[in-house]
């Protein structure tokens, strides 16, 4: 079986990588970056390493590499052989890697006409969706007839942290034990492909919910808080009692929305809240606080992990979502030099205004009361440490 998946970075090695090698899938990554491509042809495999006491260590093999840069040829025939088509490269690079993607997908309408699941792994709602709507963008109207009847674009949700890589080895990924991978099967044409350690479920939205208002927006909250108090990682921001305290409280927020919305069991979720956070606190990991909050514009998106269960405390829950707004504001204050979206939002806000720049960003309508919320907390933080 072929797996093409578009991404070689820490999550595309260290935790699809590694689930489609499990399944017996030989692997061909694409990626831009010719370093890893060369690295992975020529080594043919290489070490995912546990972040826990263990260090345990799986080889991963069967493996090889594509750069799209320099053999778009060979990516558009990988796709037409694939049995699978996962991605990891972030939200913003879908639209870029929809035009190899469209092109192997003709290709494969031509030669073989197999059904094919095209799974994005990335962290947002409706991802697979995101992709699908850029394939279909340049389609006539009886390509889209076949491609619908051929092609699967099943959304997903993916947990497991993978920090920035600083060994030696350079396709080495150490990565925590923990991992979660959950597809819509509803959205399969076809049949189901055999991927060891996913959960296939029937409506994915409690469960993307679920991991992206407690994992993404736990995190996000003490990166930022962190950021703004001065603190260089994740666990140094956690060993203040504020931040953590901070943390506690909008992740109470987004689970009394979660525990209304879905019926979950109150007590079932606060045991799910605590191993988060106590994932967020493992000492065998060296989490930058400027890759948790990396793409703040993204982030504060209007359907993304801080904006998304604000929004909705208000409607369902009722109230004022006090912490989550504390964290959008914090997240506004996120004035990372390197960082081109955290730039962009300081323009925004030096150009048009705090109010005006909130509204652009998070697409929240004039006379919301989440933004005076977020204005009020904005004030609060005052100055960065
Ligand atoms: N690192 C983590 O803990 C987790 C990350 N994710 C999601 O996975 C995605 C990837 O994140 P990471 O692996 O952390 O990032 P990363 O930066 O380590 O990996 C991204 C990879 O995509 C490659 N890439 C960029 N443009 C490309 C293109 N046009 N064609 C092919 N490859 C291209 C990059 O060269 C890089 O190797 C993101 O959407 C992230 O939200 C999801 C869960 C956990
Ligand atoms: O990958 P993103 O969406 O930029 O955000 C970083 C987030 O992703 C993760 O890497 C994994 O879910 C978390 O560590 C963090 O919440």
């Amino acid at each position: 079986m072929l797996a093409v998946h578009f991404g070689a970075g820490n999550i595309g090695r260290g935790f699809i990588g590694l689930l489609l090698n499990q399944s017996g899938y030989h692997t061909t990554f694409v990626d831009v970056n010719g370093e890893i491509v060369d690295l992975i042809n020529e080594k043919q495999e290489y070490r995912v390493v546990l972040a826990d006491q263990t260090k345990e260590e799986v080889s991963v093999t069967n493996v090889s590499a594509i750069n799209s840069m320099n053999d778009p040829e060979k990516v558009i025939d990988a796709i037409v052989k694939a049995d699978i088509v996962t991605t990891a490269v972030g939200p913003n690079i879908l639209p870029i890697i929809a035009k190899s993607i469209v092109a192997g997908l003709r290709k494969r309408v031509a030669e073989n006409k197999k059904d094919l699941s095209i799974i994005a792994c990335e962290n947002l709602i409706g991802g697979s969706t995101l992709l699908k709507n850029s394939v279909y963008e340049g389609l006539s109207g009886e390509e889209k007839g076949e491609f619908d009847q051929y092609f699967s674009f099943p959304d997903a949700a993916v947990d497991r942290i993978v920090p920035n890589q600083t060994n030696d080895d350079k396709l080495m990924v150490t990565v925590e034990p923990y991992y979660e991978w959950v597809v819509d099967q509803s959205m399969i044409k076809g049949e189901v492909p055999p991927v060891k350690g996913v959960t296939f479920v029937d409506d994915l939205t409690p469960f993307i919910e679920r991991k992206l208002f407690t994992v993404n927006t736990g995190h996000a909250i003490a990166a930022y808080l962190g950021y703004h108090a001065g603190m260089k990682t994740i666990d140094e921001a956690l060993a203040s009692n504020e931040i953590k305290a901070d943390v506690e409280h909008t992740l109470n927020e987004t689970g009394q929305l979660l525990v209304k919305k879905y019926d979950f069991k109150m007590d079932e979720h606060k045991s799910y809240i605590n191993k988060i956070i106590n994932r967020f606190l493992n000492p065998y990991i060296t989490d930058e606080v400027t890759r948790v909050g990396r793409a703040p514009l993204r982030k504060l998106g209007a359907n993304d992990r801080l904006v998304s269960p604000a929004k909705q405390f208000s409607e369902v829950v009722g109230g004022k979502p006090t912490y989550l707004a504390k964290g959008i504001a914090a997240a506004l204050k996120y004035d990372v030099k390197e960082d081109p979206e955290a730039v962009e939002i300081q323009e925004l806000i030096h150009e048009n205004g705090l109010k005006q720049a909130i509204y652009e960003i998070t697409a929240l309508q004039e006379g919301s009361k989440l933004v005076d919320l977020i204005i009020e907390q904005y004030e609060l933080l005052g100055n960065r440490k």
